[in-house]
């Protein structure tokens, strides 16, 4: 049996799946947790790798891996290959001003022509400049930046610091990939190049594409310091390279990339992914440039293009009132469901962490219409569903209007396997919704790379679906949140 590995590094924590290349199989897996925090070192990232893959049962008979992970983050590295400073994540919005600084210097109209995003304090670009002017002393020892999944790849092949690793620092072996380089907001899935003029607005620094693993005689950060190196962009099959024990190593993808691979997302399918983060989005032929910067453009894993939107308020929303409430998730699931819809008139805006969409990074979250009658444990739990979703539903209706249709909405991610938020969501959205097997369905998507870049063919793994639902919307639920919701 040839065995091939997935890994998704996402925000709360890592996890492994090992599947047999022939029928798909799920055969091991493994999971670690991350820090908490919008501020992590990367070295945290690394060891709960380790142990995620132990846990699953080791590589030795393995033959290859390919590792996606959370988007955007920020990962500088100094020419010795060191981290310079712990890396800054997707939902971090100190950089909400950077991002304004950019688009007020630049255009959004000519950031989605370019790039096809608008910065948000989420994108990697809005980190960079907010190092240039807080951390200028660590910007000028940056070598070259990566991103989370980037960085993993790096180590796992042996290179790193050279006390750390193997094959030492060596910055040309960098890579990323179509989908991940997408969201820094300097790399265009339209025009498949860095936009370097926009990564130097960024930085305050010239860069360069790395030249590939042991490239001599390249000027640049390895060599004088003067130009900062991003990762070679590998397409979707495309090795990193290998391990010195042999295992190939693919070329990873942003998270919501990987869950669309590991789904075989296709048209007519739009995915609700509820996680750390909350997202929506679908797989098309047709690159995105939304002005408004509502859609981000994005690269799929597979050559296509992947319209996307994204809250930073979702199953930690449901974490947090069920902890108010003194219950478990099933807990909240049978409170909320005990609710009628719309909560008798509580709605909660979802936005404790901020938000993205819409861009209010400075907003926190808040509760409408309370009576003591409707003060219930019930209620609050049913609303805090229904604001997530509505928050969610607002996003569907900006990928609509930026040209996908659905068919069915596939929903994914930790709070997917809550029965409660299945059910609202049948209520909120007006769309068919099928809830697939549980599982793993980014590291799914590290597995499906993996197998591709072994053999040359996307394999055709089937997905099971373990809940349909057929539309019940309830437009009260919506009417009332779009009155409370600022
Ligand atoms: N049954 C459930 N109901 C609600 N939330 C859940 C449930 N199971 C897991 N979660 C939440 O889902 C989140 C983890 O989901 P996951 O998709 O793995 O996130 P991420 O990929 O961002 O790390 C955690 O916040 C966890 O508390
Ligand atoms: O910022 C985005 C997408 O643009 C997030 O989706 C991150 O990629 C984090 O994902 P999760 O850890 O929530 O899966």
């Amino acid at each position: 049996m040839t065995l091939v590995a997935g890994v998704d590094s996402s925000t709360q924590s890592c996890k492994v799946v090992v599947r047999d290349l022939e029928t798909g199989e799920l055969v091991r897996s493994g999971r670690a947790a991350h820090p908490d925090g919008t501020e992590v070192d990367p070295a945290a990232w690394w060891a709960a790798l380790q142990e995620a893959l132990a846990a699953a049962g080791g590589l030795d008979d393995v033959d290859a891996i390919s590792i996606a992970g959370q988007q955007h983050g920020m990962v500088v590295l100094d020419a010795e290959g060191r981290v310079i400073r712990d890396a800054l994540l997707w939902n971090d919005t100190r950089s909400a001003q950077a991002a304004r600084d950019l688009i007020d210097e630049v255009g959004a109209e000519e950031y989605a022509a370019r790039v096809g995003v608008v910065p948000v304090a989420s994108f990697t670009a809005t980190k960079l400049r907010w190092l240039r002017d807080a951390e200028p002393a660590n910007a000028a020892r940056v070598a070259a930046v990566a991103l989370p999944h980037d960085w993993l790849t790096w180590r796992l092949l042996g290179y790193g610091p050279a006390d750390e690793s193997e094959l030492g620092p060596d910055l040309e072996a960098l890579t990323t990939d179509r989908s991940d380089a997408s969201g820094t907001a300097y790399w265009g899935a339209a025009s498949g190049a860095y936009d370097l003029e926009l990564f130097e607005r960024a930085l305050g620094r010239p860069g360069r594409e790395a030249a590939g693993a042991g490239a001599e005689g390249v000027s640049g950060a390895s060599g004088d310091g003067s130009l900062v190196v991003l990762p070679r962009v590998l397409g979707p099959s495309e090795a990193a390279g290998r391990t010195s024990s042999g295992l190939l190593v693919g070329p990873g993808a942003g998270d919501n990339a990987g869950a669309a691979l590991g789904l075989g997302a296709g048209e007519g399918d739009v995915v609700v992914s509820i996680g750390t983060s909350g997202t929506v989005f679908a797989v098309t032929d047709a690159s995105i440039a939304d002005p408004s910067g509502t859609v981000a453009g994005f690269a799929d894993a597979s050559g296509l293009s992947l319209p996307l939107i994204a809250t930073l308020n979702a199953a930690r929303v449901l974490g947090s009132i069920a902890g108010l409430l003194s219950v478990d998730h099933d807990g909240l699931s049978s409170l909320a469901l005990s609710a009628e819809p719309g909560a008798g008139g509580v709605v909660l805006v979802p936005y404790f962490e901020g938000e993205r969409t819409p861009n209010l990074p400075d907003a926190k979250a808040s509760i409408h219409g309370l009576t003591l009658a409707s003060t219930t444990p019930a209620n609050l739990a049913r609303a805090a569903i229904e604001g997530m979703l509505c928050g969610l539903a607002d996003g569907l209706d900006a990928v609509r209007a930026a040209g996908v249709r659905e068919r069915r909405i596939l929903l994914i991610g930790g709070a997917a396997q809550n029965p409660a938020v299945a059910q609202v969501a049948a209520q909120v959205f007006d769309a068919p919704i099928e809830v697939p097997a549980p599982g793993e369905y980014v590291a799914d998507g590290g597995a499906v790379q993996a197998a591709w870049a072994l053999t040359g063919t996307r394999p055709a793994w089937s997905v099971d679906t373990a809940a349909a639902l057929p539309v019940d919307t309830r437009p009260a639920i919506r009417a009332q949140y779009a009155a409370a919701r600022p």
